[in-house]
């Protein structure tokens, strides 16, 4: 090959690509001025898997060189998947609340500022970038993967769906799953071990998060799917992760749900015809995995399909509460279906998704939590206690308990005692969504005006502008660690020696006292935060549609468990239990991984024993 052919084939495409980008990064340059914002440089967008390489590697640059070179320290402290462990970091660097990243692809504002987070999360203008969350999109469009008209139309499908009836099935169904969970986990009445083949011959379990996303998939299946589990003893193999794995098929439900979660990047990012040719075992359990459960998720819609034509019910009778139904129907209208069929099977697994995995990993990070600070837990018996006087027996409290009218009747008080301050504090410390997205559009709807005039939004008085197709991304970890709306980690009587661990930080107490309401029918002394400073849940239109439905799970599964039972860390003596709960304190910082959503990938063994059966008597 000649020098100038040389120079024609690989040079100049090179020399074009660099000019368009360092035309563009002038031009983003000349935005970002524009704004008004304190602003930084970087090489890559974060949708860039660029960037995921560029922050992986930083991570091996020791942190004292890091320091020394202040714009890779920077660059080191907005690796999005480590956003939980960076916390306010990158804040700190920069020595502001709001700041704007500048590449030649895009602008991005990062904030946890209370107002500019309020701002974008609640604004009906904003949407949610598809470059970074069209990868739920995997079996069909989803609500959380689109954006527009067609997520409108999936929210307001769904939407019917969780009402107080649905609220009530989910606490029974919470309930009766963490009662079968605690019989086949929990000590037998005296207290020999049970299960020696899935749990340690001293009963502890190894591994919360995997028995929690069996129990959190079990309620949301049941509830939103109508699965039927016939009897406690198959509910067992489920819990025990050996559900019935019916003829011709190579796995269970719940191992095909959990193995698309354990494998989602490879699948999303593997062609298919790939995955199925691969000899990597990785590709093919990832390929199994995604099979099964499109298998699974198809003669669910089918059956359904075949129920409502034999009811007639697809001809616009009435609407039925069901999720399964609700959607399936929406797929069925005719002549014009309201959703395709792709959409359907796309939306059916984001519920079961969505509506297991924060679940799983809040329950589990919860017990963790319990167990390092059994002052809390027992605070949080007692209130147990004092709002469900009828559980003077142990015997009865699965039955009274599962009644669906205790919902009605306990849910709230639970709520604003320290039931509800323990399941909040667990959501502010491991905000399983550590950063939440949104774009700003391009054009305004009432006007065409946007991408010339730019957006305009304040913060402490002082307005921005930035240009349509700006990104946001709020720092959740950092709005939820504000020291000035959050208290400081607190010394307690079990202190570690590990810094800056979250059980630290751990502060149910907060929640409950102090506070000064206004809003009639509510108590007036449980903490309303204050908006913008705390959205595990997000905020505004497009925020979790399953809110309530976590909330209500969560409070029937920690009241049934907490009121028979205590969790520990597996420790015989005080000295021990020290040890151990330093041990905790670290992996659940260290071993903590953003995948699809915050959890715990280390060990951290727990056991369940009766109250009043404490290895330990803490004073
Ligand atoms: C502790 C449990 C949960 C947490 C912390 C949580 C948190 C969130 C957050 C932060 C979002 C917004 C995501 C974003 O902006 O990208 C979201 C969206 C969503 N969540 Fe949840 N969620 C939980 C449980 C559930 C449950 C139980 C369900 C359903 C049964 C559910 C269904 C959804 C759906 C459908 C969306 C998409 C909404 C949209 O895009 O418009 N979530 N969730």
């Amino acid at each position: 090959m000649s020098i100038s052919t040389f120079a024609v084939v690989f040079v100049a495409p090179i020399c074009l690509l660099a000019f368009f980008q360092l035309t563009a990064l002038k031009r983003n340059i000349s935005a970002a001025k524009k704004s008004g914002l304190l602003y930084v440089i970087v090489p890559f967008s974060i949708a860039n898997p660029l960037s995921l390489a560029l922050g992986r590697l930083l991570r091996w640059v020791p942190e004292q060189w890091l320091h020394k070179v202040w714009w890779l320290d920077v660059i080191s402290s907005l690796e999005f998947t480590r956003s939980w462990h960076n916390g306010d970091r990158p804040f700190r660097l920069l020595r502001a609340s709001t700041f704007l990243t500048v590449s030649p692809t895009e602008l991005i504002i990062y904030t946890y500022e209370p107002e500019v987070t309020s701002h974008f999360l609640r604004g009906p203008a904003f949407g949610k970038p598809q470059e970074l969350l069209g990868i739920l999109n995997i079996y069909g469009p989803t609500m959380t993967g689109t954006d527009g008209e067609r997520t409108r139309v999936f929210r307001r499908t769904t939407a019917p769906f969780f009402n107080e009836q649905t609220m009530r099935h989910v606490w029974g169904q919470g309930v009766k799953g963490a009662g079968v969970l605690m019989s086949l986990f929990g000590p037998s009445e005296s207290g020999e071990a049970k299960n020696k083949d899935v749990v340690d011959p001293s009963y502890y379990i190894q591994r919360m998060r995997t028995v929690a996303g069996r129990l959190t998939l079990y309620v949301v299946s049941s509830v939103c799917f109508e699965r039927k589990i016939e009897s406690d003893e198959m509910l067992k193999d489920v819990l025990r992760g050996e559900d019935a794995v019916p003829e011709g098929r190579k796995i269970g439900f719940s191992q095909a749900m959990h193995g698309v979660l354990d494998w989602f990047t490879v699948i999303f990012v593997t062609p298919k015809w790939l995955l199925s040719l691969s000899p990597l075992t990785m590709h093919r359990n990832a390929k199994r995995s995604f099979t099964e459960l499109g298998y699974y998720m198809e003669k669910l819609k089918v059956e359904r399909e075949n129920k409502l034509l034999q009811s007639g019910r697809e001809k616009g009778g009435k609407t039925s509460s069901s999720l399964l139904n609700l959607l399936v129907e929406a797929g069925m209208m005719s002549p014009n279906p309201i959703l395709g069929p792709e959409e359907v099977l796309g939306n059916m697994f984001i519920f079961l998704f969505a509506g297991h995995e924060a679940n799983a990993n809040t329950l589990s990070f919860l017990f963790f939590l319990l167990a390092c600070n059994p002052d809390a837990q027992r605070r949080t018996q007692l209130d147990i206690d004092t709002n469900m006087p009828q559980l003077e027996s142990i015997k009865s409290i699965a039955k009274c308990l599962s009644d669906p009218s205790v919902y009605d009747a306990m849910y709230q008080q639970l709520m604003e005692s320290h039931v509800g301050a323990c399941i909040n504090e667990a959501l502010r410390l491991y905000t399983v969504l550590p950063f939440l997205v949104k774009t700003v559009p391009m054009q305004s709807q009432q006007s065409q005006t946007i991408e010339k005039e730019g957006h305009v939004f304040s913060a402490n008085g002082v307005s921005y502008r930035v240009p349509g197709g700006t990104m946001v991304v709020v720092n959740t970890t950092a709005a939820h660690t504000d020291p000035e709306h959050w208290p400081k980690p607190r010394p307690n009587a079990y202190q570690s020696t590990h810094r800056a661990s979250p059980i630290d930080s751990f502060n149910p107490g907060f929640w409950v006292s102090g506070h000064n309401n206004v809003a009639s029918g509510e108590n007036p002394r449980f903490l309303r935060p204050r908006s913008g400073t705390y959205v595990p849940f997000s905020d505004g239109g497009r925020g979790c549609l399953g809110k309530k439905f976590a909330l209500v799970e969560l409070c029937s599964i920690v009241t049934r468990v907490l009121a028979e039972y205590s969790v520990e860390l597996v420790a015989e003596s005080k000295e021990e239990w020290h040890k151990a709960r330093d041990c905790a304190a670290k992996v659940l910082v260290e071993e903590i991984e953003f995948q699809m959503s915050l959890r715990l990938t280390g060990k951290v063994p727990i056991r369940f024993v009766k109250r009043g059966k404490e290895t330990i008597a803490w004073e």
